[in-house]
C-alpha cells in the first residue's frame, strides 16, 4: 500500500522529514508514534498526496504521487488533524456533498451515507448541523466522510487528539473495527495507549527520523525490561537518589517528578530499594510500554 526509501520533506533550510523509509501491506494497521514536531504530518501528506516529496522515492497503492496524485487520491480516504466539516450542512449532507468529489450517484451515496452513519453511531444526529456536536462526534463524522468512497487506504492523523477519554474509547472500538474489516490504517499520534491498542506495527519517530520500528509487543520487548517502577521521594528531586540506587534494574531514568526503574522483577527491585534503607512516599511496579521505549530511545516524553 505505501513503499517509501529515503523520504525527505524540507521546509527552506528545515528538514521535516529526514530519510525515512518504510512499508505498508494491505490490511495493515500502522502508526507513526512521535511527539510533536517529530514529522508526521508532513509524512502523512506526503502520503496523502497533498505535499510533494523533496527527495526519495515514494509510491502509493503502486503509484506515484507526484504524476498520478488524483488517481491515487480517489481510493484515499483522510481525516485530517482538525475537523473541516462543512458547518452551513447537516451531518448526513456533509457526507452525500463530500460524496460527489468521487462521482458517486445520489441514491449510492444516500445509501452509503446512511449506512456510514450507523457504523459511527451517529444516524439520530443526521439531521443536526456540526457546530453542536461534541469533540468526540465531529471526529466520528470526518472518519465516517473519510470512508465515502470505500477506500483502499485510510489515513488518520491524530484521531483522538483533545478529545476526553470516553471518547476516545469509543473512536478506538470504531477504528477496531474498521480494522477488522480488513481496511488499512496508517495513523499518527502522540499517544502510546493509543498507538499500542490499534496499529499492528509502529514506528516511532523523532526529529524527522525513524527511531524505531516493530510490533507494539516487539518494540517493548527488544528496547525495555517487562517492569517499571516508577518511585517517587516527595519534595525531593528524584535525580538525587539515581546513584544511591545504582545497580538496582537495569537503568534509572529521572523525570521531574519521578524516578524509573527499569527491570524484568519489579518487586524484587522494590524490595532492594527498600533494604538500601530508601522509603519513597510512593511506589507503582507498572508493566513496561511504548512511553518507555521514546523515553529509553531519545531520553525524552513523548507527551510533555
Ligand atoms: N509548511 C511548513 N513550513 C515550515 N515548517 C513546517 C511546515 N510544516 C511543518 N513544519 C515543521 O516541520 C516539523 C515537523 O512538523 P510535523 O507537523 O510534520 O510534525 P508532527 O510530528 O506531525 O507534529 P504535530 O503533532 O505537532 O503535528 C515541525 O518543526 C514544523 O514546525
Amino acid at each position: 500500500m505505501i513503499y517509501a526509501r529515503g523520504l525527505v520533506k524540507r521546509f527552506g533550510e528545515f528538514t521535516a522529514v529526514d530519510g525515512i523509509d518504510l512499508e505498508v501491506a494491505p490490511g495493515e494497521a500502522f502508526g507513526f508514534l512521535g511527539p510533536n514536531g517529530a514529522g508526521k504530518s508532513s509524512t502523512m501528506r506526503m502520503i496523502g498526496c497533498v505535499s510533494r516529496p523533496t527527495a526519495g522515492e515514494l509510491r502509493i497503492l503502486d503509484m506515484d504521487p507526484v504524476r498520478e496524485g488524483p488517481a491515487i487520491r480517489g481510493r484515499l480516504g483522510v481525516c485530517p488533524q482538525t475537523d473541516n466539516l462543512d458547518p452551513d450542512l447537516t451531518v448526513f449532507e456533509n457526507l452525500t456533498t463530500y460524496a460527489r468529489y468521487f462521482g458517486i450517484p445520489r441514491p449510492e451515496a444516500r445509501r452509503r451515507a446512511a449506512e456510514l452513519l450507523e457504523f459511527v453511531q451517529l444516524t439520530e444526529k443526521s439531521g443536526s448541523t456540526v457546530d453542536p456536536l461534541s469533540g468526540g462526534m465531529k471526529r466520528r463524522l470526518s472518519i465516517a466522510r473519510a470512508m465515502i468512497n470505500e477506500p483502499d487506504l485510510v489515513l488518520l492523523d491524530e484521531p483522538t487528539t483533545g478529545l476526553d477519554p470516553q471518547a476516545r474509547h469509543l473512536l478506538w472500538e470504531r477504528l477496531f473495527r474498521l480494522k477488522q474489516r480488513g481496511v488499512t490504517l496508517v495513523l499518527t499520534t502522540h499517544y502510546m495507549d493509543e498507538a499500542e491498542q490499534l496499529c499492528d506495527r509502529l514506528v516511532v519517530m523523532d526529529a524527522g527520523k525513524i527511531v524505531a520500528e516493530g510490533s507494539p509487543r516487539h518494540l517493548i520487548e527488544t528496547h525495555s525490561t517487562r517492569e517499571v517502577v516508577e518511585l517517587r521521594f516527595g519534595d525531593e528531586p528524584p535525580a538525587a537518589y539515581v546513584e544511591k540506587l545504582a545497580g538496582i534494574g537495569q537503568r534509572l531514568d529521572p523525570l521531574p517528578d519521578r524516578l524509573l526503574l527499569y527491570s524484568d522483577d519489579g518487586d524484587g527491585a522494590v524490595d532492594e530499594v527498600h533494604r538500601r534503607g530508601f522509603t519513597p512516599s510512593s511506589v507503582l511496579v507498572r508493566r513496561a510500554t511504548l512511553e518507555d521505549v521514546f523515553l529509553i530511545l531519545t531520553g525524552r516524553t513523548l507527551v510533555d
